[in-house]
């Protein structure tokens, strides 16, 4: 069966005005993800990227060749304009600086996001599913036999729970779990995916990388 790996983004930069851009330890997360997928004798024979910049930045930083493809279905979720949704436009500051806060808050936004209980968010729950779904089409709908996905940890939780058939909630339970650079695996053929391994960073298991190892 051919294979699908999604590695999320490096560290980006949580707390900051633009949360869109990699910091030094992401760029060096994703230099160890390329390296650790070398060391396993795996090499993509496609890119594919969402649009964000920690997202091609990353891919670009595991230094395989070949020519990025991107898809927007794989870009994450708009978590800042679903906590303005929630908070009519005046989230707390703890809520966007303070990490244990900003996650705890962030699961109960993304579950009544999922209920449809927010008011008018830029992008629905049904219309985030179905983006990701047709994301993952693009990328398994080819001849390649390797695929090499980098995207986020939302769309990678949505990957995960539907590819299992799991609610809904899970996505966001995965989401919450998936670390910086990790590794989550699928195989696939003939339009059926399943996930094979999920969360992996044995790039960031020994003891001269583990200090690398981050969720945010
Ligand atoms: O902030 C994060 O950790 C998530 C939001 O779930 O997004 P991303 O994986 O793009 O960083």
């Amino acid at each position: 069966m051919a294979e699908l790996v999604v590695v999320r983004h490096g560290q980006a930069a949580f707390g900051q005005e633009n949360y869109d851009q990699l910091s030094d330890v992401g760029f060096e997360q994703a230099r160890l993800a390329g390296d650790a997928l070398r060391a396993m004798g795996w090499v993509p024979d496609r890119l594919v990227s969402g649009t964000l910049e920690r997202q091609r930045d990353t891919l670009s930083a595991m230094k395989f060749d070949g020519s990025p493809e991107e898809h927007a279905g794989f870009n994450e979720y708009d978590f800042g304009d679903l906590l303005r949704a929630k908070y009519h436009g005046n989230v707390p500051e703890l809520v966007k600086g303070d990490r244990k806060v900003h996650f705890r808050t962030l699961r109960e936004t993304v579950f009544e996001w999922q209920d449809d209980q927010l008011n008018d968010p830029y992008e629905t729950w049904g219309q985030f599913e179905t983006r990701v779904a047709e994301a993952l089409k693009f990328a398994t709908d080819t001849d390649a036999r390797r695929v090499l996905v980098v995207s986020s940890g939302g769309v990678i939780g949505q990957l995960v729970a539907s590819t299992m058939q799991a609610p809904k909630r899970m996505m966001m339970e995965v989401n919450l779990q998936i670390k910086n650079a990790s590794i989550t695996r699928f195989v696939f053929s003939k339009g059926r995916v399943f996930m094979t391994g999920m969360n992996a960073t044995p790039h960031l298991d020994h003891t001269d990388t583990q200090h690398l190892m981050t969720y945010s």
